[in-house]
């Protein structure tokens, strides 16, 4: 009985929805706004959910504020209901209503300003009212960057898609789990990935099918479309219709027609919602730049996070080894606020674990660009940018981790004095990026080159990675293409010493793709490596401040370094480091160099590997400077107390030795003669013996019974002929051959005299 009810409420259900559907397609079609058009400013509504519309009485939805007031499915909106968003941003209001009625879209707004959203609704409700199911295959591709971004987009899908039946996929990570991915893939109707794991698809995945897919997203599409992922991008695009809803989205979109058509664009609405706003970023957002000459980077970075240690702060780094190092440094160092790394060389695992942590708590996120673009973390206080952004644009990504959705933050950019030309580009009228200089203050600057020099020593393994932080730092100024701004040449090799010596390492390490360039001698590079030795161990700083006159110095009483008072109740304990290293039980600041020794494990003993292989002589020995020495010169040392070389001690020396060694000599050939002739005899004895045998057999066969006693008795004897010894007739074989074969020469050297 119940079976019945069942299939009859499912069936009930079902055409409701199709009713749903039905109205949803009238009203869409009836109140779209016309295309090319935004919506009008925001009025003061009522705040009441409109009544649904009663057919025939469609409303133009083209201006509404509210989610609830959109052509949306009952579950999106009662997903929507239950969760924080109840009024549309912006872009919201802008792209959905063109999105909803099936139209492409390439939506740029401001970071933080809600665009995940204006992309996900409409996906989730085409797929409702084509009545998308599992057996349709794959309905929409979300293309991100990352994996992590494709990670948070997933979460929103699951959020307002929680009511309805499809199957949505986040395809991210590594080639672990693919096999199992395989199985799945066409029966997922929403694939969020990124391009690459994408191909990989449809690669390797027999019968992988997009042939009806009916919405294509790419969030950050700016990026999507670069040449980074231009192999992969035109990979999927060859593999997937051409007729689709095509949707774009990012802070700083792509202005390439080019780019455009790749994607086939269909009369797409351009939506840029903030174009006609004063600024690109974020009106909640203050920006601080502050010129910081090279080899004070580290030192203005560590006193920044002593200053703001109740702060939850991102600092971006250039490079993965520069990341891992600072990170790794400050670590020994123990600033006094939990630290946290994130770079792409990390497992999608870790990377997660990371980002929810680093939402949870007042901590340092120390970060490649991988974090630059969409990641949306909860309440980031300060962004600090401690090497030059590649462009403008990377830039606006990177402080968009803070002031999000009309939160309040702040962020700070270090630069070089050989960098300022970024400044006149940010600050250039088109940028439209409000900055003010800052001036850095000597007295508010901690010198910690020292210290970490000292944990240097205690662990070599980190002065290995400082130097390659070094190297793979010059090598990205290197290869930047704008010139304008990078540019290795403006840095002298006392400036690259001065940064190496910051970065605690004893020496500069080679720069092999600029020593030529640069034209610095080796012996000259030496030089300045000890001079900087010298110089680095006082305690004085050299602030070069000078900025270039154009620029406004704002030397505001809001000091970037200027201390805070802990915020109370921060949740200072680093709860993913407990799993990843023991806990350490007191928090040490201001750390001495002395005192490093105690922070870490101790040092062990490298072990000692002697090359059995090298040539004799080639020993080399080195002074107490470690400089090589030539193996005759070290002799000579030696007997360098001996000023006079006694000829008549050495040819007495001399004679002694041959005299000696003539003995020696002697007695060897003696015993090289004895030892061959005992050889010839056993040879000799055995053949002998052989022989007898055979004797013996065939005297067996024919010998009378009398001498067969004889031979026994004489057996294992022999008679001794002509022996000087009559009390003992037996002698060894051996002899008795000695003999025979005297006697035989004897009778040899007679026949042929
Ligand atoms: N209508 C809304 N009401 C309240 N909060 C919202 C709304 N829309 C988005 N948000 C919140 O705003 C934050 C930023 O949203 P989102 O990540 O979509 O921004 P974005 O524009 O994609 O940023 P980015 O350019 O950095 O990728 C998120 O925490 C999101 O939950």
């Amino acid at each position: 009985m119940r079976r019945p009810q069942r299939r009859g409420a499912a069936k009930q259900t079902r055409l409701r929805e199709v009713d749903e559907i039905r109205l949803l397609n009238e009203w869409i079609e009836a109140g779209k706004p016309p295309p090319g058009t935004k919506p009008p400013p925001p009025s003061k509504s009522s705040g009441a959910a409109p009544a649904p519309p009663a057919t025939g009485e469609y409303t133009e939805y083209g201006a509404c504020t509210r989610f609830d007031e959109l052509p949306l499915s009952q579950k999106t909106k009662d997903a929507l209901r239950k969760s924080p968003f109840k009024e549309m941003s912006d872009i919201q209001r802008a792209a959905l209503p063109h999105a909803l009625c099936g139209r492409d879209v390439l939506g740029a707004a401001k970071t933080g300003s809600g665009k995940t959203l204006a992309f996900v609704i409409p996906v989730i409700e085409k797929l409702y009212r084509e009545r998308w199911g599992p057996e349709d295959g794959v309905g929409c591709i979300v293309l991100c960057p990352t994996t992590d971004l494709a990670s948070q987009i997933f979460d929103v899908f699951n959020l307002v898609g929680k009511f309805h039946n499809f199957s949505a996929g986040n395809i991210v990570g590594k080639r672990k789990g693919i096999e199992q991915e395989k199985e799945h893939v066409n029966s997922l109707n929403i694939l969020v990935c990124t391009p690459g794991r994408l191909v990989q698809h449809f690669d390797e995945t027999v019968n992988f099918d997009c042939s009806q897919l009916q919405m294509l997203v790419l969030d950050e599409a700016d990026q999507i479309l670069d040449h980074g992922f231009k192999k992969q991008v035109d990979a999927i695009l060859s593999q997937i219709p051409k007729v689709r809803q095509t949707l774009l989205f990012s802070a700083t979109q792509t202005k390439s027609v080019k780019d455009l058509a790749r994607v086939s664009l269909r009369d797409p609405e351009y939506i840029s919602v903030h174009e006609e706003a004063r600024t690109a970023t974020p009106d909640t957002l203050e920006q601080y730049a502050m010129i910081v000459p090279l080899e004070q980077k580290v030192n203005m970075l560590w006193s920044f996070i002593k200053r703001h240690l109740n702060s939850k702060t991102i600092v971006f780094l250039s490079s993965v080894k520069q990341v891992k190092f600072v990170f790794e440094i400050f670590k020994k160092l123990r600033p006094g606020i939990p630290l946290k790394c994130m770079h792409g060389r990390m497992t999608h695992v870790v990377q997660q674990a990371i980002v929810a942590d680093f939402n949870e708590s007042i901590s340092v996120l120390f970060s490649t660009d991988l974090t630059a673009r969409g990641l949306d973390i909860k309440n980031v206080d300060w962004v600090v940018q401690v090497d030059c952004p590649e462009s403008t644009d990377i830039y606006i990504h990177r402080v968009g981790r803070t002031a999000r959705y009309n939160k309040k933050g702040k962020s700070l950019m270090f630069l070089c004095p050989e960098e300022e030309a970024m400044l006149e580009k940010l600050k250039a009228t088109e940028s439209k990026i409000p900055i003010h200089i800052r001036k850095p203050k000597a007295e508010q600057l901690e010198q910690i080159s020292q210290n970490i020099a000292s944990v240097l020593v205690k662990f070599p393994n980190l002065q290995q990675l400082g130097k390659r932080a070094f190297v793979t730092y010059l090598k990205s100024i290197y290869l930047q293409k704008d010139k304008k701004v990078f540019d290795l040449n403006r840095f002298s090799a006392e400036q690259f010493a001065a940064y190496a010596a910051s970065l605690g390492l004893p020496v500069t390490p080679t720069i092999r793709f600029i020593s030529h360039n640069k034209n610095v001698p080796k012996k000259d590079m030496d030089d300045i490596d000890k001079k900087q030795m010298k110089s680095s161990s006082k305690s004085e700083v050299i602030i070069n401040s000078q900025v270039n006159s154009d620029l406004t110095l704002d030397d505001g009483d809001d000091d970037i370094l200027y201390p805070k008072k802990p915020r109370s109740g921060a949740n200072m304990d680093d709860g993913l480091d407990d799993i990843l290293r023991p806990k350490e039980t007191a928090t040490y600041t201001n750390t001495k160099p002395e005192e490093v020794a105690e922070l870490g494990k101790p040092l062990k003993k490298k072990k000692l590997k002697i090359n059995v292989h090298r040539p004799l002589g080639t020993r080399v020995k080195y002074d107490d400077e470690g400089n090589a020495i030539p193996p005759l010169a070290s002799i000579a040392e030696e007997v360098a107390s001996e000023p006079v070389v006694h000829m008549d001690k050495i040819s007495q020396r001399y004679a002694e030795m041959l005299r000696e060694m003539r003995e020696h000599d002697k007695e060897d050939k003696l015993e090289h003669k004895k030892s061959l002739r005992e050889k010839k005899l056993q040879k000799k004895l055995k053949l002998k013996r052989k022989r007898q045998e055979t004797d013996a057999g065939s005297d067996e066969d024919s010998g009378s019974e009398s001498d067969r006693v004889r031979d026994s008795a004489n057996k294992g004897k022999k008679r001794y002929l002509n022996s000087d010894d009559e009390g003992d007739n037996t002698v060894k074989d051996g002899d008795v051959l000695a003999q025979q074969e005297a006697l035989a020469l004897k009778l040899l050297s007679k026949m042929h005299s």
